[in-house]
């Protein structure tokens, strides 16, 4: 079988702050093959973003105090500063919740995706003419080129008019269509890998559902490897194809979405999916158990989930729960799965809708 794509394993990120240390990430595996879309599932505080951040090592991603992420065959845990920065602009491209952020308000979206492409196809010649710091473009083909480039680019990701956007700046756009020029942006360099850390939680259901289609034919056409994070049952359901679910810095299950979603079998799971379909119908009970859900121990003795799991025994709180692992690429880490009283399947006839994030937006 051909090596994955990116394989992270038994990663641990912690943080050292004046309240102490946070294990952050705590011991977490999975792999993104070529052309696959991979979820992370979990709450608030799970560790999501702390794993993507550890990949690329953005924007404080934490001490990475063990494991290994190896990407292409590289190690990044151990790369140096200036290959990691090769790989960000040009084979690992990642999207945030929040577009501004990614987004520079002083140039027009098409030239901020041009010099996106430009740093990826830049040659020798031309690296040595920005190291000399000759400005790009200086040739009005070449700009030419980029321009007609980035607009292939906005018409991919659902930006409309693409001939005149090209020329708009980010204030122009509203959120969809700054979120979809972030996502140009990011494509620009035809990553191998995009991750993307809940790149739609702020933009309306129907905006959300293109742009996760989107993604799904970026997979299809052009072979991407994409790992998205989400909070949302239904942005795992409509989008990926295998899951892996967090829950305080560590995997409680993992394995084919279909699978994970349809007969869940750790507890977490379970509650999780429970939650969101009941949320789905404003139930407040459902509200509440998520409520006492997102207060994870800080104990990493035994199985996180034990203090509000209603299967627990004593042996789950003690020594460390092993993960086994079957024939069809499913991960679990539980002492009492599965249970005799298994009555979920039948509980729960469909996977849950996207209820995503309800702030109007018209893009
Ligand atoms: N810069 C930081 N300093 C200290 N602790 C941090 C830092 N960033 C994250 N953490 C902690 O690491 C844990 C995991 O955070 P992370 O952001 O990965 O959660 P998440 O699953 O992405 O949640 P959300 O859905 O809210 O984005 C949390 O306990 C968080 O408080
Ligand atoms: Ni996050």
């Amino acid at each position: 079988m051909s090596r994955p794509l990116l394989r992270v394993e038994n990663l641990q990120t912690r943080f050292d702050t004046d309240h102490g240390i946070v294990d952050a990430v705590n011991g977490v595996s999975f792999t993104v093959d070529q052309g696959e879309i991979v979820g992370i599932l979990g709450e608030s505080g799970s560790g999501k973003s702390v794993t993507a951040r550890s990949i690329c090592r953005l924007e404080d991603p934490g001490e990475i105090v063990g494991g290994s992420i190896t990407f292409a065959d590289r190690e990044l845990t151990t790369a140096t500063e200036a290959t990691l920065r090769q790989l960000r602009g040009n084979k690992v491209s990642m999207v945030f919740q929040d577009p501004t952020e990614s987004l520079n308000p002083v140039f027009p979206v098409g030239e901020q995706i041009a010099e996106s492409v430009r740093i990826h196809q830049s040659s020798e010649t031309q690296r040595l003419l920005d190291f000399l710091g000759v400005s790009p473009f200086r040739d009005r083909s070449a700009w030419k080129n980029a321009r007609e480039h980035a607009i292939g680019l906005l018409d991919q990701v659902g930006i409309p008019n693409p001939e005149a956007n090209v020329s708009s700046f980010p204030h122009e756009f509203s959120g969809g269509l700054r979120q979809r020029a972030v996502l140009a942006i990011a494509l620009a360099s035809e990553p191998a890998l995009l991750v993307a850390d809940e790149p739609t939680t702020a933009l309306d259901t129907t905006t959300q559902a293109d742009i996760l289609s989107r993604l799904r034919s970026l997979r299809d056409e052009q072979n991407t490897g994409i790992l998205l994070i989400s909070h949302d049952v239904g942005v795992i359901a409509q989008t990926c194809d295998r899951v892996v679910v967090l829950y305080d810095g560590e995997v409680m299950e993992a394995g084919p979405v279909e699978r994970i979603l349809t007969a869940p079998e750790h507890p977490y799971t379970r509650a999780l999916l429970s939650c969101s379909v009941r949320n789905s119908d404003a139930d407040e009970q459902a509200q509440s158990v998520m409520a006492r859900l997102g207060d994870p121990s800080s104990s990493h003795e035994g199985c996180p989930f034990a203090d509000r799991c209603q299967h627990v025994t004593e042996a789950c709180r003690s020594g460390s729960v092993p993960t086994t692992e079957d024939t069809s690429d499913h991960r679990l880490a539980c002492l009492e799965a599965p249970f005799s009283e298994d009555k979920f399947v039948s509980e729960q006839q469909e996977i849950p809708a996207a209820n995503g994030g309800q702030q109007n937006d018209t893009a």
